[in-house]
């Protein structure tokens, strides 16, 4: 009889999102799954002897350890537990474009990469080229699922829309947790309300921000969700024609940044947070002239497939718009216009950020591999 390969889980990153995903992942009950090295931006463990099966015990052990992280011993360590019994995934819960370099070396050793880190998809063209080429050459995955919408299906339906043959014409919604979160709070139609400043605040303190919040704040964060988007359709091999070109970085999106000048480039999150209430008039000016016109703010992105065009940009809508009216928290809407759900889109909606979704959108990706 046959055995189910078991698949040995290493998860890089032990923030928020990776620890939540340590937390879902031992609490499945008749696991597949062992896990079997951690690795923080300090310390890392590899113990596939020995799984890590608790979790009250991890922390601990990873702290332990006096090993300092090394990718090139960690990729030698996993390759050696790849055979026909034995998988190997890693989950890489960290924003780190070092981190992302190793995904071609680790689709290569036959190991699945996994991760809601944006920095591969939505940098260098190259790079994301070579993931492709490495993961057809072994069939090992890569899937990126929370790196959209957090744990909303939209890159699967995104896949599963362009493989059936359906051709997308435009994607469009409110892809930023972050500023999903600010805007619905901060611009409610009303002409006055919260300051600026202080709905970023309590958007990081919830977890929804990137480690740096003036990488949300920037527009990049919706710039890279955009380029992810725009590739999975036109890198797909789908015989379906696209005017999309195959965006060179996120760099390439027309994207328009909401960090006053005078803060760009201030190097720590918190010092952005603490300088960020000297702007707050100019946002107020903003948030006043969108009520006068009877409209509210949102930061919203397109990927237009049939002009050819991607871009972020903060805009004015109709108070009775439902970016306007069904956003709340977190909240993320997607709309994909396609042949086939024209004129009415299809639409996905719900929290797209936070760690609880995040981390159930990786668990659901590494649950794909089983
Ligand atoms: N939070 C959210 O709602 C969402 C997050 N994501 C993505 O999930 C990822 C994680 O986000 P989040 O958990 O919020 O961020 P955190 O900052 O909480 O966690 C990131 C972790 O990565 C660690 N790290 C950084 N570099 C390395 C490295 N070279 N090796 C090992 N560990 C490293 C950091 O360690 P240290 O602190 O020691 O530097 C930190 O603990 C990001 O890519 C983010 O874009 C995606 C969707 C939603
Ligand atoms: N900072 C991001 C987190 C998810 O990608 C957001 O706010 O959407
Ligand atoms: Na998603």
């Amino acid at each position: 009889m046959s055995r189910t390969p078991v698949i040995n889980v290493a998860v890089v990153g032990v923030g928020l999102v990776g620890s939540e995903f340590i937390s879902q992942l031992l609490s499945i009950q008749s696991s597949p799954f062992q896990l079997v090295s951690l690795t923080s931006s300090s310390r890392t463990v590899f113990t596939p002897s020995s799984p890590i099966r608790s979790n009250d015990s991890w922390k601990d052990i990873l702290a332990k350890s006096t090993e300092k992280p090394n990718f090139e011993i960690l990729t030698k360590n996993l390759s050696s537990l790849v055979s026909s019994t034995s998988r190997v995934a890693v989950i890489d819960n960290t924003s780190s474009d070092e981190v992302a370099g190793h995904y071609p070396a680790w689709l290569e050793a036959g190991i699945n990469v996994i991760t809601p880190n944006k920095k591969a998809y939505s940098g260098e063209l190259g790079l994301y080229e070579r993931i492709i080429r490495a993961s057809k050459a072994t069939g090992a995955k890569f899937l990126n699922e929370s790196t959209v919408g957090a744990g909303l299906p939209v890159i699967s339906t995104l896949k599963e829309l362009v493989a059936t043959g359906d051709k997308i014409k435009k994607i469009e919604g409110v892809f930023s947790g972050t500023m999903s979160y600010i805007f619905n709070e901060f611009s409610t139609g009303s002409s006055d309300g919260p300051s600026f400043s202080s709905v970023v605040k309590v958007a990081r303190e919830k977890g929804y921000t990137e480690p740096h919040p003036a990488d949300d704040l920037n527009g990049f964060d919706v710039a890279r969700k955009l380029t992810i988007l725009s590739r999975t359709v036109s890198l797909s091999g789908s015989s379906v024609t696209t005017s999309l070109p195959p965006l060179q970085s996120f760099k390439s999106v027309q994207t328009a940044s909401l960090i006053p000048p005078p803060l760009e480039g201030v190097p720590t999150g918190d010092e952005f947070i603490s300088r960020l209430p000297e702007f707050d008039a100019e946002f107020d000016e903003k948030r006043k002239q969108a009520s006068k016109n009877n409209k509210v703010l949102r930061f919203v992105g397109v990927v237009d497939a049939e002009k050819g065009e991607v871009k972020a940009a903060l805009e004015e809508y109709p108070a009775d718009h439902p970016f306007a009216t069904s956003l709340g928290g977190s909240d993320n809407i997607i709309m994909f216009h396609t042949e086939r759900y024209s004129p009415r889109p299809l639409i996905i909606q719900g929290a797209g950020a936070g760690a609880a979704v995040t981390a159930m959108g990786v668990l659901g990706d590494l649950l794909k591999l089983t």
